[in-house]
């Protein structure tokens, strides 16, 4: 295909409620959102990169720079695009991978719509619905967790993720357990603890859970190794793990027995489901991780999380969970589960009313 032209788009989506994690505090979602124009269709994506490079170095205006002056002159100068190409031709520009994750979604949803070819069929999606968890945020208080969680497990979640930091560990995963029972619960610490914590980290053992989720700095395979060793509870990774490089190396050196895999993280869907195969050859579970997404990214998501090596619960929430009004229809969830959607690309499209009333700008960069 050729690329005619690429639209950026900033919006603003407030949450329904603050979210914190170990590295801050979300209250609006501020999105990237790409549009890939070709003669035959057109493409959207959602670019996962947060307002500020808390939760990894990438940040959205600095995504929306990188592509302007570097990708996407080098997508439109080409005569014939498709999304195994976006990669290669993108790779001499380091690192981005939020941004080429974008790009390259967008490449494959325009391909995809003009071949009447569904994400989940492309990807290789072995059911046509998915078991959903949900992320629950740093609280002020214990009754306030379990107020949350108790109306999370009402709407039908099948695995609660709790987010942990020093100070809010032990204590909100006792309460749960004591609340609800042995629900499927799990933590995430998104890398705020150290290796001399583990033997604090070793008392979360009691409690039964799937996994911990990045523990130690995103930089520190190594520790994770031995930190793994320490503990009984299965080390899950998430920012560690930016490539099927990366996941080669955590688990051959034992620093993890899951991953967390967000196609964001790892720059796009093609290396989401190498990711993907290279766990499942080697019988590690991958669950879908979520970056807030709205229907756009959550779309491609559900797609990816119904390839069979998705075998625990993700945050692919409801829409919902984060927001009053999606930019698409909303994904509803239904005895615990989301339809994979089954139409061609992502399936979805934005609402035209929604998204100009949050849009905050849109740059055309053509060919
Ligand atoms: O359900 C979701 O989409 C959010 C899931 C979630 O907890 N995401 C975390 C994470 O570290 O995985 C996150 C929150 C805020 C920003 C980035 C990431």
């Amino acid at each position: 295909m050729k690329i005619t032209g690429v639209e950026l788009r900033r919006i603003a989506m407030p949450l329904v409620a603050p979210f914190r994690t170990s590295f801050g505090t979300e209250h609006t979602r501020e999105v990237l959102l790409v549009r890939v124009v070709t003669p035959e269709a057109e493409g959207w994506a959602e670019c996962v990169a947060m307002a500020e490079p808390l939760y990894s170095s990438e940040y959205a205006d600095g995504a929306a720079d990188v592509m302007r002056r570097f990708m996407v002159p080098a997508l439109t100068a080409r005569p014939h695009v498709d999304a195994y190409a976006v990669g290669r031709i993108l790779e001499p520009f380091k690192g981005h991978r939020m941004a080429k994750a974008a790009l390259e979604t967008a490449v494959l949803d325009a391909q995809l719509r003009a071949a009447g070819e569904s994400f989940g069929a492309f990807l290789g999606a072995a059911a046509d619905r998915v078991p959903c968890g949900v992320s629950v945020g740093i609280m002020d208080s214990i009754p306030e967790l379990l107020g949350a969680v108790d109306g999370y497990l009402a709407e039908g979640y099948r695995r609660i993720k709790l987010k942990i930091e020093p100070g809010w560990d032990l204590e909100p995963v006792r309460a749960v357990r004591e609340r609800f029972g042995d629900i499927p619960l799990q933590v995430d610490a998104n890398a705020a603890y150290s290796l001399l914590d583990a033997p604090h980290l070793a008392k979360l053992d009691a409690y039964g859970l799937l996994l911990i989720e990045q523990p130690l700095a995103e930089d520190d395979l190594v520790q994770h190794a031995a930190l793994a060793g320490r503990l009984a509870t299965p080390i899950c990774l998430d920012e560690s793990i930016e490539s099927a490089a990366d996941a080669a190396a955590a688990i051959s050196l034992g620093a993890c027995s899951i991953v967390n895999i967000k196609p964001g993280r790892v720059g796009g869907y093609l290396e989401a489901r190498r990711i993907h195969d290279l766990c499942r050859a080697h019988g590690v579970a991958v669950w879908c991780g979520g970056m807030l997404e709205t229907g756009i990214g959550r779309a491609a998501n559900v797609a990816l999380a119904a390839l069979p090596g998705f075998t625990l619960p993700g945050d692919t929430s409801a829409s919902r969970r984060y927001y009053a009004t999606d930019i698409t229809p909303p994904f509803e969830l239904r005895d615990g589960h989301l339809d994979v959607p089954a139409g061609p690309g992502i399936g979805v499209e934005p609402l035209g009313h929604v998204l100009d009333a949050i849009t905050t700008s849109v740059e055309w960069l053509p060919s």
